[in-house]
């Protein structure tokens, strides 16, 4: 379990390079100055993370996004205290992690493991060696180490890849040796920043699915820092959005649907495409969830919307069609955002109309009707 309490973090130097020079080259001229090429500006502060507080129970994954340079990197490097927190409280599970001192922080980092964007193993070492590395750094002993490494290469389906280099290897196949040794260690949580964003969509939905087994075998707590929705959608059950280093939205998948215009839910289930509508007509736009009236569940046939055409069909003695939609699997539940078009006509059937309407708003699924 991960419990962030009030992180602030604040850069006092933005990474920018350049510009300074530009400004001192100018007195230069007065007060004959020497300037190094490369000084980084100091343009004021940038607060990365602004006060966030966020719990990830035991067993979880969930998903970190926002736009950039919101704090997601910053805020999955805060939790195993590779950058410390100017103010709040890091505590996984049950331990506090800003309270410890550097011997002890040491002892508690290997509890959790990390994968970066770019893999990070050594090019002059085999898979095999790599993994091997933090049992080497720990202590471990030859044997056990190679024993366990192999065991690892082996789970991470690289059986035959022992002695190969980085080099060698594929992205994904890369990112599946640096998944192995940040398990060597035997860690209960996994942080995952940017994973898959340097890999083909092949290779991407390869690492997902090791993620999520790897976390049902082990009971893994996961945090994936990503830009990209469909990873969300493919390997979280939850996910929180940041935007200028504060959460904005978070919520389980399950649920986020069924919170239409929430921020989150217009990401992962955004509108499709609005076509024109015929004269007379009406386009009602909706979003719903399995389930959401008792009927349709993903094992029970039926998709999300089926229940709502029936309903404004039979119920209503509407014309109605669908002319766009989007369905998407929100953590292990199917959500729907459709757009339909009512047939117009006279205007008993605009009493139809509103009273289906009706009914939807008061079962929470009707977003806009337009005429
Ligand atoms: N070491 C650093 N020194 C100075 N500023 C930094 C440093 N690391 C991050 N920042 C700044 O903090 C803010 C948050 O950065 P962070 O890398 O956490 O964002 P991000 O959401 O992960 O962005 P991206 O999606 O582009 O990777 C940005 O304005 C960034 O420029």
């Amino acid at each position: 379990m991960i419990e962030l309490s009030g992180l602030v973090k604040t850069y006092a130097a933005p990474r920018r390079r350049g510009g300074l020079r530009q400004l001192v080259a100018r007195r230069t001229s007065d007060v004959d100055v020497v300037v190094e090429d490369d000084a980084p500006v100091r343009t004021g502060e940038v607060r990365a993370l602004d006060g966030v507080s966020i719990s990830v129970p035991a067993g979880d994954v969930v998903g970190v996004v926002g736009p950039s340079g919101s704090g997601k990197s910053t805020l999955a490097r805060c939790v195993n205290l590779l950058e410390r927190p100017d103010a709040g409280r890091v505590v996984v599970d049950g331990q506090d992690l800003t309270a410890l001192d550097a011997g002890r922080l040491r002892t508690a980092r290997r509890s959790i493991g990390m994968v970066f964007q770019h893999f990070d193993l050594l090019g002059s070492r085999t898979a095999l060696g790599n993994v091997a590395l933090p049992l080497e750094l720990a202590g471990v002993g030859r044997r056990e180490r190679e024993t366990r490494a192999a065991e690892l290469l082996e789970r991470v389906g690289l059986a035959d890849k022992k002695a190969s280099r980085p080099s060698q290897l594929s992205g994904g196949q890369q990112q599946r040796v640096a998944i192995a040794r940040a398990l060597a260690a035997r860690p209960s949580v996994l942080l995952c920043d940017e994973a898959t964003s340097a890999l083909d969509p092949g290779s991407t939905a390869g690492v997902l699915a090791l993620v999520r087994e790897l976390r049902d075998e082990l009971g893994l707590t996961v945090v994936v820092v990503t830009h990209e929705m469909d990873v969300v959608r493919a390997a979280c059950d939850s996910a929180v959005l940041l935007e200028h280093g504060r959460v904005v939205d978070e919520g389980r998948l399950a649920d986020v649907a069924a919170r239409p215009g929430s921020p989150l839910a217009t990401r992962l289930l955004p509108a499709p495409a609005r076509p024109p509508v015929r004269p007379g007509s009406a386009l009602l736009q909706l979003v719903v969830t399995d389930g959401w009236d008792g009927q349709a569940g993903p094992d029970g046939g039926g998709g999300p919307g089926e229940a709502v055409m029936t309903s404004l069909v039979r119920e209503h003695g509407l014309d109605v069609s669908v002319v766009g939609g989007r369905v998407e699997t929100l953590g292990g539940r199917r959500a729907g955002h459709l757009l339909l078009e009512v047939a117009g006509g006279a205007a008993e059937h605009a009493a139809r109309l509103g009273g289906a309407t009706d009914a939807l708003r008061a079962r929470g699924v009707l977003l806009e009707v337009a005429a």
